[in-house]
């Protein structure tokens, strides 16, 4: 076989893979609208309202909840968790894990936002106790994941930056590794195999352990609110109620971009930013998600 051919051998099949996964893309961005499935946060106190308010915008619905027994409840009705550890109360440190524990020990879907990965004796601890039982999907920005991968004992310290608050001082690029190797970690805890790792960024990385999807797009504006991370953690996890973790993080993260270039065509500032937002996200259609660059 020629170069040549083998090349557009290669290309026919990328192209197969990739048409398929736009559909399954699509399907769940479709499903949610359709099934308004529940998703349930433990999330920080900043951000929670608009957690909620863009998971209703996406076609889900919510309900946040901090007691174990509650929120233990609750997950026999909601088709994923969402756990993000940005504010803490002295409790969690024991509530958080035993939640994690009935999650693993029922095989129920979660999402973990890593926000401050790195920062504080409390946070290491809880985020720590994670890796026994750990979630379906990790969301986060590059400094989180390459933080949650080194005291996971995924990559070695050397190859770590040092903690940054809830803001990244890493680019995408730098967290590849720490993705790939983490998702894999989460997909051989998985009862399905199946988990992925999403980074976010100026330009966002999605994993599963095997591929590598970059997806381009969305608003230095998302950097200028509180909260756009954390909502679309919390989306990532109502799309895990309909889908697989990787057409999950990928059609969270891609109405995120859109939404993102849709808001700041017709924004003032960040105020006038959040509002179009959430009003993007209600009205991006699945199509227009799916039909997003892929890289
Ligand atoms: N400079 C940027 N340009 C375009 N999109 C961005 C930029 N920074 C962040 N985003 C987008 O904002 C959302 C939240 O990402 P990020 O700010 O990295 O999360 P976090 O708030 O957890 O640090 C994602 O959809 C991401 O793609
Ligand atoms: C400001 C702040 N402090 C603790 S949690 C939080 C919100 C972080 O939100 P995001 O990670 O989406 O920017
Ligand atoms: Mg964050």
């Amino acid at each position: 076989m020629s170069e040549d051919s083998h090349m557009h051998c290669c290309n026919d099949a990328d192209d197969t893979d990739l048409a398929d996964l736009r559909e399954r893309i699509a399907q769940a961005v479709r499903d949610v609208k359709a099934q308004t499935p529940l998703a349930q946060s433990f999330t920080n106190f900043v951000t929670i309202n608009l957690v909620a308010n863009a998971q209703l915008a996406a076609g889900g619905t919510a309900a946040m909840s901090f007691l174990p027994d509650d929120v233990i409840d609750t997950a026999s009705i909601s088709g994923a968790d969402y756990i993000n550890v940005g504010t803490l109360l002295p409790f969690y440190k024991d509530a958080l894990p035993q939640i994690a524990r009935a999650f693993h020990k029922t095989g129920h879907k979660w999402v973990l936002d890593p926000v401050a990965a790195g920062i504080g004796k409390t946070r290491t601890e809880i985020l720590c106790a994670f890796r026994a039982v750990p979630p379906t999907i990790v969301r986060g920005n590059a400094s989180e994941i390459i933080a949650l991968a080194t005291m996971w004992g995924l990559i070695s310290p050397d190859e770590a930056s040092r903690p940054a608050g809830v803001e990244s001082v890493d680019e995408v690029d730098a967290a590849v590794e720490p993705a790939r190797k983490l998702a894999t970690f989460l997909a051989q805890s998985a009862p399905d195999g199946k988990a992925a790792v999403a980074v976010s960024g100026k330009v966002d990385l999605v994993t599963d352990g095997d591929q590598i999807y970059r997806l381009t797009g969305g608003s230095a504006l998302m950097a200028k609110i509180t909260g756009a991370g954390c909502s679309l953690g919390g989306v990532t996890a109502t799309y895990l109620a309909v889908a697989e973790p990787l057409v999950a993080a990928l059609a969270a993260s891609l109405l995120y971009n859109r939404a993102g270039e849709i808001a700041e065509a017709k924004a003032e500032g960040p105020g006038s930013f959040q509002v179009h937002l959430l009003d993007a996200l209600w009205n991006l259609t699945p199509e227009q998600v799916a039909a997003s660059d892929i890289r």
